[in-house]
């Protein structure tokens, strides 16, 4: 059975979330539920249309010292040349295969368009559209039912969902309209049998822009751009998703987290699971305007994500002048912040640090030193426990600008108290894609704190009974044994893993069980380690 033949589109039992994507049979954590080749629609974002191939969206690492390091790391952004079209000279590929496949598919009805001279730079879902109106006119009669899969989805596959775009959110319903009469003006006004101009223009746009999911790749921080598909996006929200997005560059798959039984609804998330109720319900309505009714919402904040280690009122005097001013600074956004529990002056008080918190996250230019400030203004309140949002993403944040900073030791610290003691707390599952992803990053500081600029820390931590080169092979080991799960083994993730993977394990002589039974022994001093990272010594 193919693998999208393992589902089926039909009505959610949610209610008022509209169709959702079902099992038509059962699904074990790791399985791939459904896999299209590449999402209908990849849009870039502009600022990654030249170093990043408009086909497979494989990324160019350009600055000179990323490179080199990619390229020494077996990353294929450091093999990567993005070759511009010579046509629009706007986007680029990274093989004449990427290329010839992308022309065929989509460019030859963008490139005149996006390559007008002194034209800005169109923004992904007017690009997107460009690309289906262009495959609609120049082939009617096999488009057409792509068409009206697109068109199928909220909020234009539903009579109201239009009007309720209009009324929720009022730009952003008049900037679909206006962006999407520019899609249709760009491609000269197409006139399609039983379609009527100005809703199918504003119906692509909207369900490309309310529907795309982000397009990132596990062996690079940047944001790529967007993806939309039909199929991948009829799956529904859950704030307990059973099932998780991966892009495989180009292809694009929904993997089960959990056993699935058939029959049931296949849930991925939309936005972070784990933060606290109130704000996943702001955000799912801010972006995708939708009031969540998932099962853990119905249950209100309630829930392990949104307990405190003590009551608001149990907040120490010591911090109560900084949250009133923090209360004043985040007036407007409080709401979205309040706690549960305690009166309303505390709970006030603890919104306030809360809003400031993520406020911090929420700022992509964050300062280092700020999202310290903001993790250690939390767990010295004695409210936040290291797992309890947004630490976790504020240490993320932090581990990615320790490794800009090059701060080789500190990475390391944080990236073994994210896998020891944070992420398995919100990520049973050890495949989970943040849990790889950070173990990874963890393996490749390792083994340059393994090499010779660092003998004399590798020989203090081997006295404190830490041998590096164990916990190296242990992280190695690790997201070996996990990534098929997740990713799959023949991708670009899983052939890099797999490749270090051989590579070390050429060298050495020891059997593997043997190396294992090793690095059960020194997991206590790992945890020792993991727990001696405090606010002081991050
Ligand atoms: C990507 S589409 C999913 C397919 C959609 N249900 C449909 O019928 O076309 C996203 C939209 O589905 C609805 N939706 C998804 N998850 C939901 C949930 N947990 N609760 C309520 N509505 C939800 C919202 O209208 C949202 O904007």
């Amino acid at each position: 059975m193919d693998a999208d033949e393992g589902v089926e589109v039909k009505q959610s039992r949610i209610p008022g979330a509209g169709k959702g994507l079902f099992a038509r049979r059962a699904f074990s954590p790791g399985d791939t539920i459904v896999a299209v080749d590449r999402p209908l629609v990849t849009e870039l974002e502009i600022d990654r249309m030249l170093d990043t191939c408009s086909w497979c969206c494989q990324r160019e690492a350009t600055n000179p010292t990323e490179r080199t390091m990619a390229a020494s790391m077996g990353l294929p952004s450091g093999s990567t040349k993005i070759k511009s079209c010579t046509g629009c000279q706007r986007v680029g590929y990274c093989s004449k295969a990427c290329q010839a496949k992308a022309w065929k598919r989509e460019h030859k009805y963008e490139c005149k368009i996006i390559g007008v001279k002194d034209r800005p730079d169109l923004p992904p879902g007017v690009r997107g559209a460009i690309k289906i109106l262009g495959c609609l006119k120049a082939d009617p009669d096999s488009e057409i039912v792509r068409v009206h899969k697109i068109l199928n989805l909220w909020p234009a596959g539903d009579p109201k969902g239009l009007d309720e775009v209009s009324t929720r959110d009022k730009k952003k319903f008049d900037d679909f309209q206006l962006l999407g009469h520019a899609a249709w003006h760009y491609c000269g006004n197409p006139k399609i049998d039983g379609l009527d101009p100005q809703s199918i223009s504003i119906g692509l746009l909207s369900n490309i822009m309310n529907n795309a999911f982000n397009l990132s790749s596990p062996l690079d921080s940047v944001n790529l751009g967007i993806g939309f598909d039909p199929l991948i996006c009829s799956a529904n929200h859950s704030c307990d998703p059973n099932a998780s997005l991966a892009f495989n560059q180009p292809r694009q798959e929904i993997r089960a987290l959990k056993t699935i039984k058939a029959g049931e609804e296949i849930f991925i998330q939309y936005v972070e699971a784990t933060d606290p109720f109130n704000v996943r319900q702001v955000e799912l309505k801010d972006t995708y305007l939708f009031t969540c009714q998932c099962s853990k919402c119905k249950k209100g904040a309630s829930q392990e994500t949104d307990r405190f280690l003590k009551q608001p009122e149990e907040l120490g005097p010591e911090h109560h002048k900084l949250a009133d001013k923090l209360a004043s600074k985040h007036e407007s956004r409080l709401s979205k912040f309040m706690v549960p529990g305690g009166d309303v002056e505390a709970q006030r008080r603890v919104a306030a640090m809360q809003a400031e918190a993520y406020s911090v996250l929420e700022n992509e230019q964050t300062a280092l030193d700020e999202v310290r400030e903001a993790i250690q203004m939390c767990i010295s309140s004695k409210l936040w426990s290291w797992a309890r949002q947004p630490i976790p993403q504020l240490c993320r944040r932090l581990l990615a600008l320790y490794i800009e900073s090059g701060s080789i030791y500190q990475t390391f610290r944080l990236g073994i108290k994210l896998h020891v003691e944070i992420l398995p707390a919100l990520y049973p599952q050890e495949f989970y894609p943040d849990r790889l992803i950070n173990a990874w990053v963890v393996s490749t500081v390792i083994n340059v704190l393994c090499g010779a600029a660092h003998e004399e820390l590798y020989q203090e931590l081997a006295q404190g009974g830490l041998d590096l080169r164990l916990i190296y092979f242990g992280f190695l080991f690790y997201v070996h044994e996990h990534t098929p799960l997740m990713f799959g083994p023949n991708t670009p993730f899983g052939r890099v893993i797999d490749s270090t993977y051989r590579q070390i394990m050429a060298g050495v002589s020891i059997p593997e069980a043997d190396i294992k039974e090793k690095i059960q022994a020194t997991w206590p001093s790992l945890e020792a380690l993991a727990h001696n990272v405090t606010i002081s010594s991050l």
